[in-house]
């Protein structure tokens, strides 16, 4: 095609034609559209010359070309060290004015270091960026200044992430609650340990633990320093209390106001708060205490209230796009969606006016009496359903338990959908034995995911924290519907129970030839299930087996699909 096409005549029309480029009305887009039509007539009459392929597709909404999708960058899970900002150190410093030499001492104090708070937000969609940015640090005290001007305090940072994460805290470095917690004679015992400071007669370790928590007048000799009588530290207390050990959030609301996870240090004390009778010039102020630093570990589950589960190269994306205003990718190759994809289902008839009529209770979307923070809801009980959002993940295959394909890690994006949709592609096989596979790979998925919840809250159960057997609680920031292991359990929350869920069957590519009779027997399985002749394809007892049913669909059509909104509407209305 560039053989056809040189680049070089073009470059010198200018000086062969300069008329043609002259601003005389006609415009140089206009131009260079005549001039590129002139330069691919070859080209075209070539094209023109092969006959059309009449049976090639017509690429549409449904049957897109490979290149016709958005995507965004997504991520499900994310690990961050996060650093509150440590206090800045007391000033010390004394009144310098004409005819007073010798003033009093106007040190003055550190910042407070700031916090570190996350929040769950609507608009919100991925935990791309937090993956990539890894650390989040809240800025640090400055430090206090002569005059008795105060040190700026740090700034506050807050970490925002979609609604649906879970927030689980894999370690903490907390220097301030380890010291608190220790006695002062401890703590001089364990400096004295890792100095290898000698003792003094009376058994003691020279060196006062607390000592490095001093700043010095920085004019004194190092001997007059290591003299020096200092009085104990003074005890004082965080302005807000640090979460408990371990933290474990579970954000599947968004949260009205951000949620303390690690607490700044307190700005050190200047000078003027040390004067005494003995001491009327003190020489000395605090440090700013050292902050906590924790390592979260962030994971994400979408929240949509239908989830697609199939094997690869269903249809499960052409069936997204045929009922909502998705643009997920389609290709004619399995693995074609590598991430999860959301898409709104909008329940009117394109005029505006509702297509069917359906209400969600609006209690569970605000669920304000768990929240301390005085929010009490507005709307009505119900509320009438205007859309609902259904999600596609990758396909899953036999042996996804495995790490097979793409694994089933996914599935934790349907996990907590409050309807599962299996679709099922009526020309690829026995569509009895895709739908006991399907179930399986989930069945292997939940029971996984139940092991680990329960060992999380075995080890839970330890109470690893320094302050262990104190009754500090920290309720002010804990709402008890979202700390997992401050209040309800998560599993509960997170609903494991899959099996349970109410599910149904759409049958794609029905409009494929022969596909009829795989068809009938995949509807005749279901009605001996319905019937408890077959016990549910998971084998778990007691699971969700009413009203099973398949919806015959062609997705690529448009045809069927309709049925597909009202029956999954209708399971959500329970
Ligand atoms: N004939 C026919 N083809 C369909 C229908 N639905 C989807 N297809 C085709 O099946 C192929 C796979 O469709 P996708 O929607 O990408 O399938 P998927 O389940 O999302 O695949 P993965 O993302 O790989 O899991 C595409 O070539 C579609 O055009 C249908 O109803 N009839
Ligand atoms: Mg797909």
């Amino acid at each position: 095609m560039a053989g056809c096409c040189p680049r070089s005549p073009r470059l010198f029309l200018h000086f062969l034609y300069p008329s043609l480029f002259a601003p005389n009305g006609i415009s140089r887009p206009s131009l260079a559209a005549a001039i590129s039509s002139t330069r691919c007539t070859r080209r075209s009459s070539t094209e023109a010359s092969t006959p059309k392929d009449e049976s090639a597709p017509i690429s549409s909404h449904l049957n897109p070309a490979p290149d016709d999708y958005s995507m965004s960058y997504f991520a499900d899970k994310a690990k961050l060290t996060i650093h509150a900002g440590a206090g800045g150190h007391g000033c010390i410093s004394f009144l310098r004015e004409a005819f007073m030499e010798d003033g009093p001492a106007n040190g003055g104090d550190g910042g407070h270091g700031g916090n570190v708070y996350i929040q769950a937000v609507h608009g919100e969609t991925s935990l791309y960026k937090l993956a990539r940015r890894k650390i989040v640090r809240a800025g640090k005290g400055k430090s206090g200044q002569g005059s008795s001007r105060g040190g700026q305090r740090g700034e506050d940072v807050v970490i925002a992430v979609p609604v649906g994460t879970v927030v689980r805290e894999l370690s903490r470095n907390d220097p301030e609650a380890e010291n608190r917690f220790l006695s002062r004679r401890d703590r001089r015992r364990k400096k004295a340990q890792t100095l290898a400071i000698e003792e003094g007669p009376d058994g003691e370790p020279v060196e006062d633990a607390d000592r490095d928590k001093w700043l010095l007048y920085p004019g004194m000799s190092s001997s007059d320093k290591r003299r020096m009588a200092l009085p104990p530290l003074p005890n004082r207390d965080r302005l807000l209390q640090q979460p408990k050990e371990p933290v474990h959030l579970d954000l599947s609301r968004p949260t009205p106001r951000p949620i303390l996870l690690a607490v700044g240090g307190l700005g050190g004390l200047g000078n003027p708060h040390f004067v005494s009778k003995g001491t009327p010039k003190p020489m000395f102020a605090t440090k700013g205490e050292d902050a906590v630093s924790m390592e979260i570990e962030l994971e994400l589950k979408l929240l949509a209230d239908v989830g697609l589960v199939g094997l690869p190269n269903a249809g499960k994306s052409t069936l997204l796009r045929s009922i909502s205003n998705s643009r997920t990718r389609i290709g004619n190759w399995a693995f074609t969606t590598l991430q999860p994809n959301i898409g709104t289902v909008v329940l009117d008839d394109n005029k505006g006016r509702p297509m069917l009529t359906s209400y969600h209770r609006v209690s569970d979307a605000h669920p304000s009496q768990n929240y301390p923070f005085n929010v009490s809801p507005q709307q009505p009980e119900l509320e009438r359903r205007t859309r609902f959002t259904i999600a596609d993940i990758p396909g899953l295959i036999e042996g996804a338990h495995l790490d097979k394909g793409l694994g089933i890690a996914f599935l934790r994006h349907v996990e907590r959908a409050g309807v599962l949709a299996f679709v099922l592609d009526l020309g690829a096989g026995n569509a009895v034995k895709a739908l006991k596979a399907l179930w399986h790979e989930v069945g292997l998925y939940a029971q996984m995911r139940e092991d680990e919840e329960r060992e999380r809250q075995r080890q839970a159960a330890i109470d690893w924290s320094a302050a262990a057997g104190t009754d500090a609680e920290d309720a002010t920031f804990w709402p008890s519907n979202m700390a997992g292991d401050h209040g309800a359990p998560v599993a509960n929350a997170g609903g494991l129970h899959i099996a349970g869920k109410p599910w149904f069957v759409v049958a794609t590519k029905g409009d494929l030839p022969g596909t009829q009779e795989n068809f009938n027997e995949l509807r005749e399985y279901l009605d001996a299930i319905n019937r408890r002749k077959e016990p549910h394809p998971s084998g778990v007892e007691g699971a969700w087996t009413k009203d099973c049913t398949a919806i015959p669909v062609s997705a690529i059509k448009g045809q069927g699909v309709d049925r597909v909104v009202h029956w999954a509407v209708g399971l959500l209305d329970g």
